[in-house]
């Protein structure tokens, strides 16, 4: 299987008297393997994807895909096609030779090049579009001729710098199933830049969070949504109530007094003795219950989404946000509500402070 792909110790620096913008990056993709770079914006993501790309070259480091080192290998030589946020597509050209493109420069015979062409229209769902140009197509449309066109060549990876992030939401969604469903079934490398982590966890195998160039952590989604390695990661993936507890290890894990219960929780490796810890709690693992005499909170504030309702809660140790799935109108908490708050202790994680 072919697609092992090896970035090491990856650095990139503009300018002379500026922190490097890519900052000792290393990681590793396995065949086949979805890897999802996250970060805000100039976190040094597009740059990473641009020097595997052979768009850009390191100022240290180096890329290599199945053991061989890419440093001579120019960029069209590298088995590798990229998908563009702005889908890069050739306006003059129709459909069907935006997506031939990349075979006419590999010298393919007239019919390889047509059943290919013809393979990749199918599967993106692109039979009847093929003498269009661009501009007839909407920008889902384009996007899929943009992938067609990439994956027409049979790279062993696939590159994409940010490729949904012209679409409306809607379409966003039913982009990422896409892309995901292709990438699979053709079991190709896929490096993936975005800033939207909800489209990260969603679509990849794992996660690689930036922040200023730097690797903040590589996990499942799972893995780092619900054990983040800093309180930046916890705070950029999805939203997390930051509670301020004493914290005391015993076994690897902290036992902490929180909304005036002691609970035994999950707690970082770097945690240890007695500290003060931040207590991760997720939104959605908040319990909100109304009580008739005073509890451990107040409802300060209700926000209504449809499918779900946060309530803001004011507690003795910080406001927390709480979000309860499926509200029936008439259960709504009103502002001023009595509650009690509480969360099961495998919810929550304690991290070192800042
Ligand atoms: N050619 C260049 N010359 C100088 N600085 C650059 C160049 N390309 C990128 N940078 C700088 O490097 C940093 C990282 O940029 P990069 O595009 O990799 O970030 P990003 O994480 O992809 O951000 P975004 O999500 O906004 O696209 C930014 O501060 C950017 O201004």
């Amino acid at each position: 299987m072919t697609g092992l792909l090896r970035l090491e110790n990856l650095t990139k620096s503009f300018t002379w008297d500026a922190p490097p913008v890519v900052d000792d990056v290393s990681l590793e993709a396995a065949p086949g393997e979805f890897i999802t770079l996250l970060g805000p914006s100039g976190c040094g993501k597009t740059t990473t994807l641009r020097i595997v790309a052979g768009f850009e070259t390191a100022t240290s480091g180096r890329v290599l895909l199945d053991g061989v080192p890419l440093d001579d290998v120019p960029a069209q030589r590298r088995s590798m096609a990229m998908v563009f946020q702005n889908y890069a597509l050739f306006p003059h050209l129709s459909v069907f030779d935006n997506v031939a493109y990349g075979l006419r420069l590999r010298d393919r015979t007239r019919a390889e090049l047509t059943e290919a062409v013809r393979i990749a229209l199918t599967s993106m769902n692109l039979v009847g579009l093929e003498g269009r140009h661009p501009h007839e197509l909407s920008g889902g449309q384009q996007q899929r001729v943009a992938l067609a066109r990439a994956m027409v060549v049979q790279p062993h990876v696939l590159l994409f710098d940010e490729p949904l992030s012209n679409l409306d939401a809607k379409l966003r969604g039913a982009m990422r199933a896409e892309i995901r469903r292709v990438q699979n079934l053709l079991g190709i490398t896929s490096l993936y830049v975005t800033h939207d982590q909800d489209e990260a966890m969603a679509m990849s195998d794992r996660i690689v969070v930036l922040d200023r160039g730097r690797v903040e952590q590589i996990g499942t989604p799972a893995e780092i949504y619900l054990r983040p390695a800093s309180v930046f990661v916890a705070d950029f993936i999805g939203r997390a109530n930051f509670l301020e507890v004493p914290a005391s290890m015993t076994g690897g894990q902290a036992i902490v007094t929180v909304l005036g219960r002691r609970q035994i929780v999950a707690a970082h490796p770097l945690l240890t003795g007695d500290s003060t810890a931040l207590l991760m709690i997720r939104p959605e693992s908040v319990r909100v219950t109304p009580t008739a005499v005073e509890g451990n909170g107040s409802v300060l504030g209700v926000t209504f989404h449809g499918a779900s309702v946060d309530y803001q809660v004011e507690t003795a140790g910080g406001t927390l946000t709480c979000t309860v799935a499926g509200p029936h109108p008439g259960e709504l908490l009103a502002e001023g509500t009595n509650v009690n708050v509480s969360f099961a202790a495998d919810r929550a994680y304690a991290l070192p402070r800042r």
